[in-house]
């Protein structure tokens, strides 16, 4: 059976660069576009030239792409000719083969954001798209607040997309700019607009997700008849952000009744690349991947409940909607209040430790789980506490070392210079095998350096000289630290959550619960290096 083409436009280095607290350097920018190009994205729109520095950088030292690069601007403004605008020029100038103007399509905005009558705005639609038409480029029209304006006047939002579509604009883009519009409107918006006479193959949806619904916004415009999708990765954008094309792409892929009725330029190999591609983007951001992001978060396919956990194991398919593999993605099963002996052995497997399903240490396990989980423990995510945890109960957690002694100490005071500064020291005594050693860390910081203070000194001193363990936590890093005030019970209690990674790529969570801060934090590290050495097999010191 022939399927047709859907066209993936991607904005993520234009409307995802308006994300707030978003700023993208040059190249940065050119990572994305490689990353947008393996995916198999269509256009790359790569940012407004002229705009700013870093967007006119990018265009002069763009990468090669496989996908369009589209540059970004706006129709002429009244007063001067298309020829004569340097907005305009500056974006022409830019060379790429595709060139997308936004221009107003509702009356209210032409009246009040551009004070200019509305057959003056038809008439600067119509002479930016000849321009742009004549110089060779394929042209794209965003419609912007489309939805809104047809709402308002549907003749005048349609004179203005048929003003661009007579001068050749290659596609004309649905823009629910304010993000406010729902499904159903939406799809009945795109067929009145076929029905005006532009063809869903030159039409294309540009959704926000200010109602949650941007995602479903574009899947009602492609089922009504739309062929190109505008969005961003993992949706970022303007306020709520964009359509998110990490949502969309796996959804076109393998959900009917798109996967049967249409392609896109994305490949099963590359869909597979996804998740990679959203964490490069968090990575680039320095941002905390979305834990319950569809198909790619680290919770998509996280089966907690005992009964979930004890049917997948029978057959996966009971409680996933798609295999996590297709998207780059595993399956976890963690360990809680909520689990059954199911989790429990999924997870000892994981970790390589086989345990009969009768056997009754499994309960005691469980009970243990459970237990510290009602005084402020989280096994969920501390997946590395949890294995710890289970090793002692079934005796197969070796004695590295022994904590005698640890001393902190903070001190905020004034330097040489006269600057306020905070000192940090850290004194830790420990007993591995017949030897005794204390290790000593300073750190000296400015009140801001949130990277630093007591819990770094702790964590440093700690990691100082294991002795003869030292060589296998030589590459080990602490890449987050969370502290979080919760409920242990009868009292408020601090749970840390430390996450490491070592030099081999392993990463890896544990957790510390104290009613002092400092323990918690020295438990979660103590774990941290245990972790480690269990995994490393470092033999036990004499
Ligand atoms: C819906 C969207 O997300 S569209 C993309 C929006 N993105 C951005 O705005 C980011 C990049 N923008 C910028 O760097 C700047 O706004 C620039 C360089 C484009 C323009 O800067 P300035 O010349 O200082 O203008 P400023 O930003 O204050 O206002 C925009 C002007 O463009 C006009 N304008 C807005 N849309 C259009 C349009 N589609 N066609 C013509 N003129 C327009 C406005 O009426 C306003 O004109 P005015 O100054 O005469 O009132
Ligand atoms: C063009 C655009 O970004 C919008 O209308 O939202």
């Amino acid at each position: 059976m022939t399927t047709e083409r859907l066209h993936l436009y991607d904005t993520t280095l234009r409307d995802g660069a308006q994300t707030q607290g978003v700023q993208f350097t040059t190249p940065e920018k050119i990572r994305i576009a490689q990353v947008l190009d393996a995916l198999g994205v269509d256009v790359i729109e790569g940012g407004w030239p002229g705009a700013n520095p870093t967007d006119s950088d990018f265009f002069a030292t763009a990468p090669a792409t496989r996908a369009t690069m589209a540059a970004f601007g706006m129709t002429k403004r009244s007063g001067r000719s298309a020829q004569n605008d340097d907005v305009l020029a500056a974006v022409l100038n830019a060379g790429t083969p595709a060139v997308t103007l936004v221009g107003k399509s509702h009356e209210f905005h032409v009246r009040t954001a551009l004070g200019v009558p509305l057959d003056e705005n038809l008439d600067n639609i119509r002479a930016s798209f000849a321009h742009v038409v004549a110089s060779g480029r394929e042209a794209i029209f965003d419609a912007e607040h489309f939805f809104d304006g047809y709402r308002a006047d549907p003749a005048y939002a349609l004179a203005c997309l048929h003003a661009a579509f007579s001068e050749g604009a290659r596609w004309i883009v649905l823009c629910d700019t304010n993000g406010g519009t729902l499904p159903g409107e939406v799809a009945r918006t795109v067929e009145a607009v076929i029905a005006s006479g532009i063809p869903g193959p030159h039409l294309g949806i540009h959704t926000h997700d200010d109602t949650g619904h941007a995602v479903a916004n574009s899947l009602a415009a492609i089922e009504a008849g739309a062929r190109q999708i505008q969005g961003t990765l993992n949706g970022l954008g303007e306020r709520c952000g964009n359509a998110n094309l990490v949502t969309l792409i796996p959804t076109l892929l393998l959900k009917e009744p798109f996967a049967s009725r249409f392609h896109t330029g994305v490949t099963e190999d590359a869909l597979r690349g996804l998740l990679k591609a959203s964490r490069t983007l968090d990575d680039i951001l320095n941002r905390v991947p979305a834990r319950q992001a569809p198909y790619v978060g680290g919770s998509a396919f996280a089966h907690k409940a005992g009964l979930h956990a004890s049917a997948i194991a029978k057959d996966p398919t009971t409680y996933e909607h798609v295999d996590p593999a297709r998207v780059g993605n595993e399956r976890i099963i963690p360990m809680s209040n909520q689990a059954g002996q199911s989790n429990l052995r999924s997870r000892l497997h994981d970790a390589g430790i086989e345990v009969a399903p009768a056997d009754p240490r499994l309960s005691l396990i469980l009970t243990s789980v459970k237990d510290r989980e009602s005084r402020g423990y989280a096994y969920d995510t501390a997946q590395a506490s949890f294995e710890l945890l289970a090793r002692r109960e079934l005796g197969l957690l070796p004695r590295y070392f022994d904590v005698d002694r640890y001393r902190v100490i903070s001190e905020r005071r004034r330097n040489a210079k006269g600057h306020i500064v905070t000192v940090s020291e850290a004194v830790v005594t420990v007993q591995i095998g017949a030897r005794r050693i204390t290790s000593f860390h300073e750190n000296v910081h400015t009140p801001e350096e949130a990277d630093q203070g007591p819990v770094h000194a702790l964590s440093r001193a700690l990691a100082a000289d294991l002795g003869e363990l030292q060589g296998y936590i030589d590459d080990m890093r602490l890449t987050d630290f969370a502290v979080r005030i919760t409920d242990g019970g009868t009292e408020a209690v601090t749970r840390v959550v430390i996450d490491s990674e070592d030099g081999q790529g392993r990463q890896w969570t544990t957790v510390g619960v104290s009613a002092n801060i400092i323990d918690a934090s020295f438990d979660a590290l103590i774990d941290a290096i245990t972790w480690k050495l269990v995994r490393d097999r470092a033999p036990v010191p004499a």
